[in-house]
């Protein structure tokens, strides 16, 4: 019974119609993926990749147009009231009730899922913990901070005690520290047993959160694996960043070097060189020997972001 996948997807496909002078348009084209209980699964990619759709598609708010796809068992499109109440959704804008407090705000959202009283209390309050906005419980929303309100976001999504949690780009828009605050929280959640499936297009958040993740681009799954997995199946070791005065020249010779043989590769951003190398140092000292003087030079281990560069060519943030 573990061994069931708690979502499912096989060849899912979200094809939206035709409007106006827009042809139909395929968001997602064929995926496959299996989602294990207690997991945190990432959907990495850049813009219009297909994460949003596909998230729609399992929170049973978006219908699916092809291939099949199960959520706890059930199918969200005959069954979307079950899905629907098992699930904790995390949308990207938080549609909180501005004009409300942090504590109205939970109760609303109880009410909304048909709880009763005693039990929206008690589960708010703790809830007001989990987010650490205790002290601003009775405060208007209008006056909270961008993390604070994501925090409430997230803490209302529990309010149904949900088997899975959904969170669609959790912490775009916030400044650091309030990112590390609310991965902090996604990892508690995640110690007391909730599924988290998210969306992202940060690197670091899906090294740091997630267990596994599927790289999206263009709708389609281009890889999947563990970050770890990732990086070891589609990059070097290390990577080499130079910033050179003329780029182009100096691209042209490292292309002709060998240091694009022997598994080194080049890629070329507009503001940087990367040079794909599994001993950065040694690459440096190549890049002098061929008399190249960079701006800069930095070495770095390989990331997330090098996997999806290397896999489509394109950088992840445009
Ligand atoms: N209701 C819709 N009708 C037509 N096309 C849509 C609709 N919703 C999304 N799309 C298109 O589908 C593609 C995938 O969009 P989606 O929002 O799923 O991408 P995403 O990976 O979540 O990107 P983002 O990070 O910008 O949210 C985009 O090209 C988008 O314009």
């Amino acid at each position: 019974m573990t061994d069931t996948p708690l979502v499912e997807a096989r060849g899912l496909t979200k094809v939206y119609p035709a409007r106006g002078s827009s042809a139909e348009f395929r968001a997602v084209d064929g995926i496959d993926f299996a989602l294990r209980r207690g997991e945190a699964f990432g959907f990495l990619g850049p813009n219009g990749a297909g994460k949003s759709t596909t998230m729609r598609m399992i929170s049973a708010t978006s219908p699916i147009t092809g291939g099949t796809l199960r959520v706890l068992g059930f199918d969200p499109v005959a069954q979307g009231p079950q899905v629907r109440a098992r699930l904790g959704v995390v949308p990207q804008d938080d549609c909180l009730d501005r004009e409300l407090t942090v504590r109205e705000n939970l109760y609303i959202y109880g009410r909304y899922f048909g709880l009763r009283r005693a039990v929206i209390r008690e589960r708010a309050e703790s809830l007001l913990d989990f987010a650490q906005l205790r002290d601003k419980a009775d405060e208007q929303v209008e006056v909270l901070s961008g993390g604070m309100r994501r925090r409430l976001t997230i803490a209302r999504s529990l309010i149904n005690e949900p088997e899975i949690l959904l969170l669609d780009e959790p912490t775009t828009g916030l400044d650091p520290q309030a990112r590390h605050v609310l991965w902090d929280r996604l990892f508690r959640l995640k110690q007391d047993g909730v599924t988290l499936i998210l969306t992202t297009h940060y690197m670091d958040e899906a090294e740091q959160l997630c267990d596994r993740l599927v790289v999206m681009d263009g709708g389609r799954i281009v890889a999947q694996g563990t970050p770890r997995e990732l990086i070891a199946a589609h990059t070097t070791r290390e990577v080499l960043e130079l910033r050179f005065t003329d780029q182009d020249t100096a691209a042209e010779k490292l292309r002709a070097s060998a240091l694009c043989g022997d598994g080194g590769r080049l890629e070329v951003l507009p503001d940087r060189v990367m040079v794909y190398a599994d001993d950065g140092e040694a690459a440096l000292a190549a890049v002098h020997a061929l008399r190249l003087s960079p701006l800069t030079a930095l070495v770095r281990r390989a990331s997330l972001e090098d996997v999806f560069l290397t896999l489509t060519g394109r950088s992840l943030i445009d």
